[in-house]
Parts: C-alpha cells; structure tokens; sequence
C-alpha cells in the first residue's frame, strides 16, 4: 500500500490537502447525519483532501442524542419491526457508516487501500471481554459489510487478543485508546501475529488495513494537570515541571512513531510486507486543543510525519485549514523527545499511572457516552411508540425516590442490567440462577412457532368445543387465569375455566359448569408430578369417559414439561396433544411459554398478537435500555428498595376491574419468587382502597391500570394516596392486549427486586415443603384409612381452634371472642393479617372474605391478605412461611358439605384438602408464625357469618 500522494495540481493552496505531501492523511474525527447527507462530508474529501473519518461511541451520542436528524429513520425502522435501543442505534450506526462508506470510497479506491476508512467502535461495555468484542467485531463486520470499514476495538489487556484474533480472520481493524508505548508495542506486535497466522493459513494478508489510535492530548491533560498541582503547592522542581507543560504529550506519540519505524525495519515485518501485508499505521487521536493556553493546532502542527494518520475534531480540523502550519514535525528533534520522557520519569511525573488511569477513564467515559446515546435513542422510541407500549409513572416521596435513584446508578455503573441478560448470577446469589431464564427469550422464541399455536386454535375452533377446562396450580393456572378473566368469552371459540382447587364443593361446581361431552381438558403441570392437576385428571378423564360414553383421550390435552410423569400418563391414555414447556422456566415465570399460551390459543386469544405485544417489553427491559430509561428495571429497583431501605415490602397491587386478575398472578409471581430466607415482598391484592389512614408506612402501591377503563374510585383513593405522600407505581395499559406486556415487564422487574433483596427468585423451598409435608399426610391416609388425628386447644360452639403449643399458649383456651382477640392483639404496625380459607371460592366466599380482611385493615391498620387454599400455597404461600417473619395469619378449615372421590385413590378431594391445610398450618407454625386455625363444624355459610361477627368485635 505504499502509494504515492497526489500533488495538489491545479488547487487553491490547502495546508490540509498538503498534508499528504509529507506523508500524513487527514481524518475527520467527527459523524453526523446531516453532514454526511447535506454533501459537507463530501466537501472536505473534494476541497481539503479528506481520506478518513472516525466515530466512537462519545460522537455518536453528540449525533444521535439530540436533534431531529434521525427521527425519520427511527420512525421508518419502528413501524416495521419491534427493536431495543441498543438494536435500533446499531441500525441507525451502520447506516451513517455505510453512508460514510460510499462518500470515501473513491478515496479507497484512489489510494489503493490505504485510505478511505470509517471506523466503527464496538461496544463499549465490552472493553474488557475479549470473546465478546472479536464476536461484536465479526458481526459488525459483516453487519457493515464495506470494504473501506475498519472496526475500532478498544486496546484493553482483553481488547488486544480480539484484535489479533480478528486481524487473523481478515478484518481491518483501528485499535483505540493507546495511551502509553508498552500498550502501543504490544498491539504492534499483536497485528503482526494476526497476520502471521493469516499467512500460515495461505490466506491473502493484503487486503487488511490497520491503524493504532494513540491518543495525544489527554496526556497532557492529565500530565499538565500534575505539574501545575505540583507548582501551586511550592514543589521545588517547579521550573523543570513547567517546561514539561504541553509536552509530554507529543514527545510520548513521538517515541512511539520511533517504534513503529523500528518494527518496520524488522526481518519479521519484512517478510509480511513480501507477502503483501499493509503497516499498521499510527493515528493520532485526541488531537483537539483542550488547553486555551496552547496553540488550537498543537496537536496536528507538531506529529506530521510520514505513513501517519491524523483523526482531527471539526474545529480543529478548520482551524489548521485556516492556519497550520506545515512541516516534518514528527521526526524533528526526537532527542528531544526522549530528554522529555526521561525528564518526566526524573521529576517523579507518574506517566505509567496516567497512561493506565486514561485507559480505565477512556472506557468508563466510553461507556457513559453510550449509556447516554442508548438513553437518548429509548427516550425517542418510547416517544415514537406512544401507546404501543405500556407507560409506567411513578410517584415516591423523596427520600425513596433519591434511593431509588442511587440503586439505579450502581446498576449503570456495576452493569448489572447487561449481566442480568448475560445470565450471570452473581447479579443474585450466584448459585443456579442461569438455569431458570430461559423466560427472558420465550416471547421471541414462540413467536417464532406461533404458527403451531395458531394451527391448534384453528383445530380447537373447528372441533367445536363449548369449554375448555384447565387443570392446574400456580404457575400453570393463574396465568391462564388471567387470560380468561381479561378476554372472556371470544367468538367462536369455546369458554375458557380454570380450575385449581381440590376442594370437593369447588370440583362439582366446574363439573356443571361445563359439558363434559363438549370439553376440551388441558392439564397443565410443569412437574407432572403435582398432586392437584393428577387427581384432578383422574377426577374429570373419568367424568368425561362417562359423558363420552368412551375414551376420552381426543378431548385431552397436556401441557407440561418433556419427560415429566404427565407426559407418560398423557400418552398412555391417548391424549390429543401434548405441548411442552421449557424447562428453564419456572412455573411462575411461564405465562408467555406454553403454559399461557395453549389455553389463550385454545380460547381464540390471537397469540401472534399477544406475543408481539410483549415484545415490545421485552425490547424496553433489553441490556442496552439504560436503567433510567428501563421502566421494568425502575420497578424492580421501586420496590426492592422500599423493601430493603424503607421497610416498605407491603406491595399492594391494585388493578382496574377489567384487568383485575393480574393481581392474582402478581400475588404468585412477587411472593413465589422474593418471600424467602426471612426477607422479601408481601404481595397485597385485591384489598380495595381506603383512604390513607388506614395504612401504616410498610407499603407501596402499584396501581395498573386499564387508562380506557378507569375505575372512579380506584382513581379517587390513587389521588388521596398521592397526595398523602404514599409511593404509588402507575403502570397504564392502553389495550387489555397489553397483559402480555405486564406479564413481561413484572417479571423482569421481579428478578430485579430479587437481586436488589440478594435472593435467589427462581426458587421456592417452602413451597416444597409443603407439598412434602401434604404427601405425609395423605400417604398416612391411604395406609391407615384417616388422618392422623389432632386436638383442638379450644372449643367454643361450631368452631374449634388449633395452634402449636406456642401459639396455644400466647391464645389462651378461652371462647372464640377472647382467642380472637389475643390473636389480632399480637399485631403490631409493619404486620400483616393473611385470612386463609380452605372452603369453595366463590362469589359469596370471596365478598365474605373481602369483608372481613378490610375489617381487620381498618381496625388494625395493617396490610390484609385473603386467599384460599389450596390454590394459594402454590402462590403466596412461599412468601407467608419464608418471607418476613410479619405474618399474623387465621387459617379457616370447614367440614365439607358433600365430598367427592378420587378415581383409584383411598383419600378424597376433602381429605386432600384437609391434608393440605394441616400441612400448610405445620409448616406456618414449625416456621414460628403468629398461626391460629379455626374449623367450622356445621353449615358453611351460618359458620362464616358467625365467625366474621366474632372477628369483628375482636378488633
Ligand atoms: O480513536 C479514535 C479514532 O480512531 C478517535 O475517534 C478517538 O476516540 C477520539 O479522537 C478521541 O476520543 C477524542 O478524544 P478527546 O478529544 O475527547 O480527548
Ligand atoms: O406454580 C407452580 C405450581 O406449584 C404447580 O406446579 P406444576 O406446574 O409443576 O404442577
């Protein structure tokens, strides 16, 4: 590539044009659209000679940040494809970059390879991987895919065996951010061996260009920086170190142009340059004057030399158009250059210091530039989206908010957001945390085989099912729950119910609710080994066959996860499909897999439409979505930091009525996933609002809310709660279509709220222990014929009371009022009251318990919780035995009016149920929880009535 400069025949005199007759070419150091597209790029190639341009991060955020240039492209670029920010600058990057391109091509061309480039730097948060920046640097390769490219790569410790990695496989590559010469030595010598090993290979090595970007005048910045502080406090060198100022930066770049002369001297270079190798020139960067006290063209003036090229800023590169002036300065005086370096090694002047610290800051700042850009380019899209996306508002009172803030700083700065994508995860416990993530990529991955789910709603709706039945617990039935509630009946498609409960009463209602003849079944278990939804298989395969009058297979369908005990039995009696899950997702975590997905497309939910849908939140929680722009990440830190720094852990989710199921599957997913190791999140639904004294300060409220569907006043108390000084999170949905995009983003900010709270939320131990200690229970049952029999502390009419011996001693054996009343006595502000019934959820069940948990709200002034068992061990029930030791919590068991058999079991659905209240209760107490049970002996509806008359004159 040695090619001779063209004279400036026939030209106006240009000092910058000139530059090329003393061997140096001058790059532009500056991007921007508008530049590129208004023919000014184009300006400098034909008047100033121009024969380069360069981008790093900190430019791109100076052209992308602000302004309007590439809101077009934005705007063009969204309406065709869901993208992150991260995705969406690359786009718009190697668009400026093959623009750039094709304006300096005829310089590569004229040139023959030597000049002509635009540089583009790999991200900057991978400065100091070296896999991850020689993959980035093939995939922008190619991405880019132009001759005159060069891809900048960051010369880290780590950066510069990508560089000899990728200078091996062919691609030409500009080294940034040399400061020192053993930095500058060491990516020489990496070049050469990338091309050595090319040339092993006997692949060509003449079409790979490099330049090493060594950076100028920062050093100075800093050197200067140190002399003056030296001077002011009355060193005594002081009139060495002030003839040191505004030069060190030069004399170091001249040392190191001094190698390069060496190295191309060298036996070893020779022989590469004989097979047609390029040099890797020197390019000076960081050129532009910072220092007013100096000339605004130091840094040009005085490094011109041959085979070198200069990235130059916009106002220097006009100012030395208008005055540089020209000379061989680089190889001038280089004993003098030395006599420099030596006189600042001699004064103590900490140049090694500085050269390391410049590379760390480069990065950082690097870095800061692209968290900055990233920033800008989420803020656009987010504005270009509207309501596409779902908007989340927040309302704290300042202490929180600026806590908040600084939790959100450390995950910028620690990129914790990125390691969180990366699956590392030490972002939690650093145990097997990797192994349940799979649901950060199962919306783009079923998108992908969203035409099998389409097939099977189609083939649903062709049968004619007049139902579908799920059976299910948990994970695998609050999210279709939810899909259920929100979406209702479609047309055409059969009614979606979701059943998980064993409590007889509860079974035979769904039995008549739907026709058996004419159901379509979907057992749903991610174990298969569940017992609820394999007796509930047993119960209704029967009940079917009945119907059917014959196998009743073809009306069955599993959904659970390959290999499990479910698969084989489905196969076994011949079910119409089976869907897997995946196994790297947790029950709670897999609404968007299969197991929300199969229901939704059996009951006529357009999945490609949900799917899409919460893309888009996928997109906005992404690596590159800086954590102030990452409203998912701003949630997890919300409410991982009231919990952690406020005490704040009540998160109480209130939901407009068109959507309010979500809450029951926000219940699972926050207790399932925090309530853990004595810490964690109390999930609060459904406890319709009060006005703000009635809570204490252990709460936050999130408020999601339908925007088209308002409820007036959910609005009113929001309003009051806001105005009282209360934390309230606003999550707006603009299309009930958006749940898929709420199911995402809480997940997201759930695992975030599980780091902030150093716990693993991707497991649930005690959510096991239960279903062991309920195991117990009915394997006694089926050896003796009954459980094991138990004594209640205290009696007193229809109610029976039962406790541990602690808490039957804290209770006294008294009557119901004074055991109520010693009972609630024990809470305290920061508790909460959990009121859990084993009994038939239903409309009247559930008004009776509303009632009766808001009682306790407003005479207690504590946050209430309401569930049913069993459904809610497979929820909250983690939360209430490993979370805060703050739960106060009266268990409700009641005889069961009528009970209903398991097919090929001794024990029933009742003594199913039994066995998992008691075993709930023994874990509630072995686990020192404030735990009463009461069971009521008689009718249900007379005892529920008594019994909340009694708890209200408790308290
Ligand atoms: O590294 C290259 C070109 O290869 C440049 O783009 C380089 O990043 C810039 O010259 C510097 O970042 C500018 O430095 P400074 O003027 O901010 O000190
Ligand atoms: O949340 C999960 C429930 O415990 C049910 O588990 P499963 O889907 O394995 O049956």
């Amino acid at each position: 590539m040695d090619v001779e400069q063209k004279p400036n025949v026939g030209k106006v005199a240009n000092v910058l044009r000139d530059l090329g007759k003393h061997g140096q070419s001058p790059w532009l150091d500056f991007i921007q659209r508008s530049f590129t597209a208004d023919g000014s790029l184009k300006k400098l190639v034909d008047e100033d000679g121009l024969k380069g341009v360069t981008s790093n991060p900190a430019i791109f955020e100076k052209a992308m940040g602000y302004g309007t240039d590439y809101d077009a492209q934005i705007k063009e670029l969204l309406s065709k494809e869901t993208l992150s920010a991260g995705e969406l600058y690359e786009k718009l990057a190697i668009t400026d970059i093959q623009e750039t391109a094709k304006i300096m091509h005829p310089v590569f061309v004229e040139t023959k390879g030597l000049d002509g480039y635009v540089s583009l730097e790999v991200s900057p948060y991978l400065a100091f991987d070296t896999e991850g920046t020689a993959e980035e640097a093939r995939r922008l390769w190619k991405a880019v895919d132009r001759e005159n490219l060069m891809i900048k790569i960051p010369g880290t410790k780590e950066g510069v065996p990508a560089f000899q990695q990728v200078t091996s496989e062919g691609i030409s590559v500009n080294v940034t951010l040399l400061f020192s010469l053993d930095a500058y030595k060491d990516v020489l010598e990496a070049y050469i061996s990338g091309l050595e090993a090319r040339h092993a290979k006997g692949e060509d090595i003449s079409k790979i260009a490099s330049v090493a970007s060594f950076f100028v005048s920062r050093i100075d910045g800093k050197i200067d920086g140190a002399i003056d502080k030296r001077i002011a406090a009355g060193d005594k060198d002081a009139e060495a170190l002030k003839a040191l100022r505004g030069k060190v930066a030069i004399a170091n770049a001249k040392v190191a142009y001094q190698h390069y002369l060496e190295v191309k001297k060298s036996a070893r270079w020779q022989k590469l340059a004989a097979a047609g190798a390029n040099p890797q020139r020197l390019l000076w960067a960081s050129t532009g004057t910072k220092d007013k006290a100096y000339s605004d063209v130091l840094y040009v003036d005085e490094l011109i030399g041959p085979e070198t090229v200069n990235t130059i800023p916009p106002a220097t590169f006009d100012a030395f158009r208008d005055h540089g002036k020209l000379r061989d300065s680089l190889e001038e005086d280089v004993d003098g250059a030395r006599k420099v370096m030596a006189e600042t090694k001699r004064l103590g002047l900490d140049l090694d210091g500085v050269t390391t610290a410049l590379v760390k800051d480069g990065c950082a700042s690097f870095s800061d530039a692209f968290d900055q850009l990233l920033g800008a380019v989420a803020k656009k899209q987010q504005a270009i989206l509207g309501n596409k996306l779902i908007e989340q508002e927040t309302h704290l009172p300042g202490e929180l908010q600026g806590a908040v803030e600084a939790a959100l700083e450390d995950w910028r700065k620690a990129g914790k957001l990125r390691k969180l994508w990366e699956r590392d995860p030490s972002v939690w416990t650093g145990g097997d945390e990797a192994k349940w993530l799979k649901w950060l990529d199962i919306v783009e991955e079923r998108l992908a085989h969203v035409d099998e789910l389409e097939a099977f709603a189609k083939e649903v709706k062709a049968k004619g099912f007049s139902d579908v039945l799920l059976l299910g617990m948990g994970g695998s039935s609050l999210g279709p729950e939810v899909i259920a509630e929100t979406f209702g009946k479609i047309a055409g498609f059969p009614t979606l119910h979701v059943l998980d409960s064993t409590d007889p009463q509860q079974v035979s209602t769904y039995e008549k609710a739907v026709d058996l003849k004419n159901t379509l079944f979907i057992v749903s278990s991610k174990s298969g080994g569940t017992l609820e939804p394999n007796i509930l298989k047993a119960y209704f395969f029967a009940a079917a066959e009945k119907a059917l009058g014959k196998a009743p297979g073809e009306h069955f369908v599993a959904v659970t996860d390959p290999g499990s005990h479910m698969e084989d039995v489905a196969r076994k009696d011949g079910f119409w499909k089976i869907f897997y899950g995946e196994k790297a997702i947790g029950g709670r975590f897999s609404v968007l897999s299969n197991f929300g997905l199969v229901p939704a497309a059996a009951s006529g939910l357009d999945v490609r439409a949900f799917l899409n849908s919460a893309l888009f939140s996928v997109k906005e929680s992404a690596a590159s979505v800086p954590p102030k722009e990452n409203t998912a990440l701003q949630l997890g830190a919300i409410l991982g930091t009231a919990a952690t720094k406020f005490g704040r852990d009540k998160v109480t989710i209130v939901a407009s009525p068109a959507i309010y199921d979500l809450g029951a599957w926000l219940e699972q997913l926050i207790a399932e996933s925090t309530g853990k190791r004595g810490t964690g999140l109390v999930p609060i639904d459904d406890e319709t609002l009060g006005a703000p004294g009635v809570y204490g300060k252990d709460r936050v409220f999130a408020y999601v809310r339908l925007k088209a569907e308002p409820c007036p006043n959910q609005e009113k108390a929001i309003a009051a709660l806001k105005a009282a000084g209360e934390p309230v999170v606003t999550i707006d949905l603009f299309d009930k279509i958006q749940v898929a995009q709420a199911f995402f983003h809480w997940e997201f900010a759930t695992a975030v709220a599980g780091s902030i709270l150093g716990i693993d939320p991707f497991d649930q131990p005690d959510v096991e222990f239960s279903k062991v200690e309920t195991k117990k229970l009915t394997t006694a049952f089926n050896e003796t014929g009954s459980l094991p029999a138990e004594t209640p502390f205290a009696k007193d009419g229809v109610f029976a009371f039962y406790a541990d011996e602690a808490n039957a001693k804290a209770l006294g054996s008294g009557d119901v009022a004074s055991i109520l009343k010693a009972h609630f006595n024990r809470v305290k502000a920061g508790d909460y009251v959990g009121v859990l019934a084993y009994v038939e959820r239903d409309a009247q069940t559930r008004d009776w318990i509303q009632k009766v948990r808001l009682g306790l709200r407003d005479a207690l002034k504590v946050a209430t919780a309401a569930e049913f068992g069993p459904r809610f061990l497979h929820s909250t029930g983690q939360a209430y035995k490993g979370g805060p030791a703050s739960g106060v919590f009266l268990q409700i068991t009641a005889d069961d009016a009528a009970d209903v058999a398991v097919p090929g079991e001794k024990f029933t659905f009742g003594v199913v149920k039994a066995a998992q209240a008691r075993g709930d209760f023994d874990v509630l107490s072995e686990r020192g929880r404030r735990a009463l049970r009461v069971h009521i002996s008689g009718p249900l509806e007379a005892g529920l009535k008594s019994l909340a008359a009694a708890i209200e004159k408790a308290v």
